[in-house]
């Protein structure tokens, strides 16, 4: 796991543990004692450490938190390093980060490729740096820069690293070789002055104005995210104690931290980003033997919202697209909009104005559908109305290259009712972006019955290379996201309905951790799509809605949302909804006296007195009746595993990423108790189906069996 050898007076120390050099048990013995056998070896005066393969140490291995840490820990190495009598040389390449950092940072010398890059990651996993980094790095670039690396996890690039003396040579060509040399220019200089615990942190006087700003900062992003309020703790002692008591302190709350909900939630979630890839289809095709397609052209139908903003990820990402619309005039108004969203990338930094010049010539447009005879792959963005999507897609069947893949931005629609309007279902696929497309990471891929495991891959393979979260799962009429996002809007409306506000709704929310309450989603999503939909399924069933429906096909119904639609208050976009905002298309919004008294007036009509609802109220009616939901969406097999939810989740509404997403914050609060809450509101609203318990929440709550297994226990239901 660690190799040595020696050329000349240099001895290299490369870690060898692939794919990412992570510094497991085995790693940090193999270190200390190749660092013993330098020391040992009269005849070298120089060490450079390094990693073989891809990458530079990149920190602990997290596989083994949980487990009581072994000797020798990170901090051993580094002393040994400190104390070796002979010059180490830290050569970096890939990334250097965590633990990896701070061993380089025990070194006296650091050297980096031009693309390599160097951070403390571990507020990401709800964690300090606890080997040393949160000592020695104030040490060397100073309290103002540890603090914003520390507190925000961010990866520096060699270049701007030297600016702020993390490394000491940018070097070009074969870091080893790179290395050695270093090493024979300075073997045999003093490097006393090296040792960083030896120095005092840069800025000290400054501690308290810095902490503060920074607390700030933090206060306003972290949404109840505690790690890196710690992290500022483990700086600030760099300041106010010796070194190695600050070691000991820090490494205190490091073993507090890790035991946390919050760091465990933060590792499963990284471990699930990871999963999401590793896909399968029930038919049996997967990740490891399904190639996917080269995509070279690609066409995007429809230039509304949705349509535009998937050309920008698209074009963005360096793809050709051909946009269709069915008149010049949508298509003029939609060229206009791709050309805004890519100007608004470039004032945000997303890209630069020569890049963004590019992405706008890659750009070609028609009206006419014979224009795709040629291209790879079609995604479709037009309204959520199956005939229509029928059409287009019998249409698309007809004149693209039978190799073409067809694509489906439904959000609800049936991908198998689509693909049976073609001779090519198995080349027929939903792939679902979330608004803004451009911005909005998820990608929520759909196989229908007859998707082959090639096209599955051609559309998660695509989803990666544009920047994308691509989550596959099965079809059920709104997937995984909507699905599970629908009682919970549901509630929300029915805890208006018996007394809570909706702003008061908003904050519980927030103060959860989501990004924005479900009323201000509503507001910003635009209260008429929804509106349509609910009269054109209102239609379908032979009714209509009416002011006083209090149920609607045998369910709980409110219609306190169709009342504003009613009066015209849409949302952001006209000026009113929810809230009231001071013009339309604006985000500054108010609390509204009219849909006070409008709430009052529905109750009243309906004769609901209305009661107080408490906090927990809100929180268990809002987050279970979505996990409930999401259970069903296991038990059924529409998504594989919880961590495919939880990845959706996290990256289609923004759930806090410290609860790891809503299956592992329902195991994390207790499956049992999860499972009793729901049977009590399935009592309390009988008329809800969605309270129905989910069979599978159900058997999970009696086993209590750990998440990493619950596919497995489903497969065996
Ligand atoms: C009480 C004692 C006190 C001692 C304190 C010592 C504490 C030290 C703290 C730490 O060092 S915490 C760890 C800090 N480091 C990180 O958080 C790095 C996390 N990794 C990444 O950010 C990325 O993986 C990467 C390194 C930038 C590489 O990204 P890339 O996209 O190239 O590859 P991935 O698909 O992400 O990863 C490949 C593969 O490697 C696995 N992996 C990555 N990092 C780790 C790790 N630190 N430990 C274990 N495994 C890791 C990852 O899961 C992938 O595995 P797979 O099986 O192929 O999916």
């Amino acid at each position: 796991m660690v190799d040595y050898w020696r050329q000349g007076s240099v001895a290299v120390i490369a870690v060898n543990n692939p794919p990412v050099n992570a510094l497991s048990y085995n790693v940090r013995v193999g270190l200390y004692n190749n660092l013993d056998k330098a020391a040992n070896d009269r005849d070298v005066l120089a060490v450079v450490i390094c990693g073989k393969g891809r990458t530079f140490p990149v920190g602990a291995d997290i596989h083994e938190f949980g487990q009581i840490p072994k000797e020798p820990w990170i901090t051993d190495v580094g002393r040994k390093i400190e104390s070796l009598g002979k010059p180490v040389i830290a050569a970096i390449h890939g990334t250097g980060l965590g633990g990896g950092l701070e061993i380089a940072l025990f070194c006296h010398y650091r050297i980096a490729l031009p693309n390599a890059r160097v951070g403390l990651p571990e507020v990401l996993i709800g964690l300090l740096p606890a080997g040393g980094g949160a000592q020695l790095l104030p040490r060397l670039a100073g309290i103002q820069v540890a603090m914003e690396m520390i507190t925000t996890g961010r990866q520096l690039p060699a270049s701007e690293a030297a600016k702020y003396n993390i490394i000491d040579k940018v070097v070009s060509g074969d870091i080893v070789k790179e290395g050695i040399e270093f090493a024979l220019r300075v073997q045999n200089k003093p490097f006393q002055d090296k040792i960083l615990r030896y120095r005092s942190p840069h800025g000290k006087d400054s501690l308290q104005p810095i902490t503060e700003a920074v607390l700030r900062k933090i206060k306003m992003r972290s949404r109840g995210f505690y790690a890196p309020v710690w992290c500022v703790r483990s700086i600030a002692n760099s300041v106010k104690l010796p070194f190695e008591e600050g070691l000991a302190q820090n490494r205190i709350m490091f073993q507090q931290m890790q035991l946390s909900g919050q760091a465990k939630a933060l590792q499963y979630a990284f471990f699930a980003e990871r999963s999401i890839s590793k896909w399968k289809l029930p038919c049996g095709g997967n990740f490891a033997t399904a190639v996917p397609r080269k995509i070279k052209t690609i066409s995007v139908i429809g230039a509304g919202t949705m349509g535009t903003g998937i050309t920008v990820a698209l074009l963005s990402a360096g793809f050709p697209v051909l946009l269709v619309e069915q008149n010049k005039r949508f298509l003029m108004k939609g060229v206009q909009t791709v050309q805004s969203l890519l100007e608004g990338g470039v004032k945000r930094r997303k890209f630069t104005a020569e890049q963004a010049k590019m992405a706008s010539s890659s750009l070609t447009t028609t009206v006419d559908l014979q224009a795709l005879n040629s291209v790879d792959l079609v995604i479709e963005a037009v309204f959520e109305t199956l005939s229509l999507k029928e059409d287009i897609f019998s249409k698309l069947d007809k004149i693209c290259k039978p190799e073409a893949i067809l694509c489906s931005n439904t959000s609800y629609l049936n991908i198998d009712k689509i693909a049976a309007s073609t001779r090519r279902p198995d080349k027929v696929v939903g792939t679902h972006f979330f608004s803004p497309a451009h911005i909005m990471r998820l990608m929520e891929n759909i196989y229908g019955c007859k998707t082959s495991p090639e096209t599955v891959a051609t559309v998660m393979d695509l989803g990666k290379r544009i920047g994308k979260v691509p989550v596959l799962v099965g079809t059920c009429p709104g997937f995984c996201a909507n699905r599970m996002n629908r009682p919970q809007s549901e509630e929300a409306l029915f805890l208006v309905e018996e007394g809570a506000q909706p702003e008061q709704i908003d904050q519980v929310l927030e103060d959860f951790g989501m990004p924005m309450g479900p009323f201000k989603v509503r507001d910003l999503a635009g209260g008429d799509i929804g509106w349509r939909s609910r009269k054109d399924a209102a239609l379908h069933l032979g009714l209509t809605l009416s002011y006083d429906l209090q149920f609607f096909n045998g369910e709980r119904y409110c219609s306190l949302a169709d009342k504003l639609c009613e009066l015209g208050r849409f949302g952001q976009k006209t000026g009113s909804g929810w809230y009231s905002y001071d013009k339309p298309g604006s985000k500054q919004l108010s609390i509204d006296e009219d849909v006070t008294k409008l709430i009052q007036n529905h109750r009243d009509s309906l004769g609901i007195k209305p009661r107080k609802i408490t906090t927990q109220e809100i929180q268990e009616r809002f987050l279970f009746s979505g996990i409930n939901e999401g259970f069903k969406i296991l038990e059924e097999g529409i998504a594989a595993r919880p961590e495919d939810i939880d990845i959706i989740w996290l990256y289609g509404f923004g759930f806090p990423r410290h609860y790891g997403g809503p299956m592992f914050y329902a195991s994390q609060i207790g499956l049992k108790r999860v499972y009793d809450r729901i049977c009590h509101y399935h009592e309390l609203f009988p008329y809800s189906s969605h309270w129905m318990p989910s069979k599978l929440l159900q058997k999970l709550s009696i086993q209590e069996v750990p998440i990493g297994q619950w596919a497995e226990l489903h497969s065996k239901l």
